[in-house]
């Protein structure tokens, strides 16, 4: 069993071509915890979070989970480790059942176990998608299809998680009900998640601590209940 330290980054970069879209990201996710990562359209977030999954390359800097540096390690070894990523925009394949979406997720990493139920669990937990198994995901509404992702992202019951722009195009309601499903899987398995938001008050109001990101560096960092209260700061970076 690893020491459970948590999640860190320390000088981070980021590159495409030119592109400097991660510059020096120093920031740490505690065990346990949400933590936040905001910042406008554009300001490298969605970078932040491919790096620390493996989707693409740190062109510096280091990243360690639980004290092991996992900064050159392929996607599928930080998957073994107990990282999760969801990525923003809906990730599903279309054609296919939620169900199947399920399994595929399942079958991502070969460990046997009892597929069934794990997928009774996630209609346990949103019974909306209990009459809805067979049906397409592309056929599903957005909210529904962002169940069917977060439920897919914790199949395997990871350490770690990392939601890309979770609220993405849905409604208040939903986005309410989809942020108390964060907060309890924090709160009940103690998964350690990073959560990237351009609309920082909907973070910010499950979040332990966060961070702004403004082209590429952190511009602000500290306990949620400090930046939510900060009218500046919004009104500075954040939008929304
Ligand atoms: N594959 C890529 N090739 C070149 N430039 C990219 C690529 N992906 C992102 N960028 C650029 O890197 C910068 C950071 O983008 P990134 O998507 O990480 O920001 P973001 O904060 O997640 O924004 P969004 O909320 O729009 O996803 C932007 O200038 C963007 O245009």
């Amino acid at each position: 069993m690893p020491d459970i330290t948590g999640l860190e980054i320390h000088g981070l970069e980021v590159r495409y071509g030119p592109v400097e879209a991660v510059r020096g990201v120093t920031l740490r996710a505690e065990p346990g915890t949400i933590t936040a990562i905001l910042g406008a359209n554009g300001a490298g977030k969605s970078s932040l979070m491919k790096a620390i999954s493996g989707l693409v390359p740190a062109t510096a800097g280091r990243i360690t989970l639980d004290g092991d540096d996992i900064t050159r390690l392929p996607p599928h070894e930080r998957a073994r480790r107990g990282l999760s990523h969801a990525l923003e925009g809906r990730r599903l394949f279309h054609r296919m059942t939620v169900e199947e979406n399920l399994k595929v997720a399942w079958d991502f990493r070969n460990r046997g176990g009892n597929f069934r139920a794990v997928a009774d669990r996630v209609y346990e937990q949103f019974p909306m998608l209990a009459p809805r198994r067979q049906t397409p995901a592309g056929m599903l509404s957005g909210g529904q299809q962002q169940m069917v992702i977060l439920s897919a992202a914790l199949i395997h019951e990871p350490r770690y998680l990392l939601l890309d722009e979770p609220s993405l195009g849905l409604a208040p309601v939903i986005v309410q009900q989809i942020f108390g499903f964060i907060e309890s899987v924090c709160r009940e398995r103690g998964t350690t998640i990073l959560l990237c938001e351009q609309v920082a008050a909907i973070a910010l109001r499950v979040a332990h601590s966060g961070c702004v990101l403004r082209r590429g560096q952190v511009v602000r960092g500290g306990p949620a209940v400090e930046l939510a209260a900060d009218p500046a700061l919004s009104a500075a970076y954040l939008g929304g």
